[in-house]
């Protein structure tokens, strides 16, 4: 009998195995729908497909997902009626260039892999050229066997159709976000924006773009969609790049193979011809997704340099300039109170002195993850310099800014910090607070009355808290706690 661990093992893998076939049926489904009689499909999505699954969730590539992928090709195939030698043959050839791509992409560090690096999109095109090349021998064999063609037409057709395809489908599946929270995400994003308009407009020129083409035709018309697509490039993700890019590709060979785009004076069915057409729309399609890689990473390094500029690396807190920015935002609403807390963590030099700066550093990182339980949205703490802190509270009156500076003060007191020896430091803080009710207020003036009210805790004995009120003429009452 098998035990229950076999058999839920079995059931995961037979769904692994399940999953693929269905994807890979259907996409098999859809090539055999776009094949003009007598030809390769113009758009034959499987490989690409079981490629990109494999790649970007590991968890497929088992044998159990190679083998849902190796039916669904036996099984489409075989539907069509074609002998069963010729069904092998042709599973062969589809096998031999995405075990390539496989191999060679799973090599790729994750960064590549979601095309997120200026070489990502060159390594991609490297590895998928090596591939294709690798079914065009498998084609340069089967045509002559199968087909009574010519080896050099069976090397070029199956090499173009299978560069295009995976140039065309392969991006989207490598950088898909992480479903359905990014997603959901971004469409609302788009929804609520004032400027989902604006947002829009490169996409909108995509698609007059591609009317035009159809419209027009003739030589250039493949290129005329080469503006749109690097203006959608430069604003938005590599995922919504590759999506238009793949659309883009898609619309174009299916129009020219089956409503017969005019591209006079040209013979599309010639070799020649579907060689240099594909071969165009692969290279043209390279340049959005490299502009969309090279902005992702450009993009990412901005991030850091901001989050570098606006944050204390120490505590990885707030620093004082990005600090006074959020409190001059929050201080702006006259409509609710405000409150802001300055900290200062008691003898602070002696501790320094005492057990080593290193130390010190242990202490500071220790009380900025402690005042930082608990804070709200738009709340801002901040390390505004040594061992001084401030924290904003907007919203928050008199007696909630004093129940949360008590609840900081008490609960840093009772939590020594361990150093790597295991020793503890036992410190305590000060507490200047001040708040003011609805009316407009300055930060400046703000940060003035909180640090004289500091400068009184620290008088009158440390750890404890004084607040103040503010009052707009500076003229403060305060109460000590
Ligand atoms: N470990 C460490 N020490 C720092 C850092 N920045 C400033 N300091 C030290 O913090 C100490 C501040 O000391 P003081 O301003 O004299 O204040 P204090 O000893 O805390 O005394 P009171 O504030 O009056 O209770 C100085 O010795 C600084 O060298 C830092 O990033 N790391």
């Amino acid at each position: 009998m098998e035990s229950a661990p076999t058999r839920k093992a079995w059931s995961a893998e037979l769904k692994i195995a399940g999953l693929v076939f269905l994807l890979v049926l259907t996409a098999c489904l859809l090539g055999i729908a776009t094949r003009p009689l007598g030809h390769l499909a113009t758009i034959w999505p499987a490989n690409a497909l079981l490629l990109g699954l494999m790649v970007r969730y590991p968890q497929l590539a088992r044998p159990s997902g190679w083998f849902g992928g190796i039916a669904a090709y036996i099984i489409a195939d075989s539907a069509t009626g074609g002998p069963p030698i010729q069904t092998l043959m042709l599973t062969l050839g589809n096998l031999v260039g995405v075990i390539s791509a496989y191999l060679l992409l799973s090599r790729l560090s994750a960064e590549h892999r979601s095309l997120r690096s200026p070489l990502s999109v060159p390594y991609l095109a490297l590895a998928v050229t090596l591939a294709s090349l690798a079914s065009g021998v498998v084609g340069a064999i089967i045509n002559p066997l199968l087909f009574d063609g010519s080896a050099v037409a069976g090397l070029t057709l199956w090499f173009v159709t299978e560069l295009v395809n995976y140039i065309a489908i392969l991006p989207v599946l490598l950088t898909m976000p992480d479903w359905p929270e990014r997603l959901k995400d971004r469409r609302q994003a788009l929804l609520i924006s004032r400027q989902g308009l604006v947002h829009a407009l490169p996409a909108v020129s995509l698609v007059i773009s591609c009317a035009l083409s159809l419209m027009v035709g003739g030589p250039g018309a493949v290129a005329f969609a080469v503006p749109a697509l690097l203006w959608c490039a430069l604003s938005y993700s590599v995922f919504t790049t590759a999506w238009l890019t793949f659309a883009f590709i898609s619309i174009l060979l299916v129009m020219i193979a089956i409503v017969g785009i005019p591209l006079a004076p040209f013979d599309m069915n010639s070799l020649p011809m579907l060689l240099s057409l594909r071969l165009g729309i692969t290279l043209l399609a390279f340049a959005p997704l490299t502009v969309a890689s090279v902005m992702a990473a450009r993009n990412k390094l901005l991030q850091h340099m901001q989050y570098m500029a606006s944050h204390d690396q120490l505590s990885g807190l707030l620093n004082r300039w990005a600090f006074y920015e959020q409190a001059r935002q929050q201080s702006s609403d006259a409509n609710r109170p405000i409150a802001l807390l300055m900290f200062d963590i008691d003898h602070f030099k002696r501790i320094n002195d005492t057990y080593g700066h290193a130390a010190g550093d242990l202490v500071l990182k220790a009380f900025a993850r402690l005042a930082s339980n608990g804070l709200r949205d738009g709340d801002a703490l901040a390390r505004l310099g040594g061992e001084e802190f401030a924290l904003l509270l907007p919203g928050c009156s008199h007696n909630q800014a004093l129940v949360i500076a008590e609840r900081i003060r008490t609960d840093y007191a009772n939590s020594p910090t361990t150093l790597e020896d295991g020793q503890h430091v036992q410190s305590t803080v000060s507490i200047g607070a001040v708040v003011a009710l609805q009316h407009q207020v300055d930060i400046d003036g703000l940060l003035l009355i909180a640090d004289r009210a500091l400068y009184q805790a620290k008088e009158s004995g440390r750890n404890r808290v004084v607040i103040s009120q503010y009052t707009p003429n500076e003229q403060a009452w305060t109460e000590t706690a």
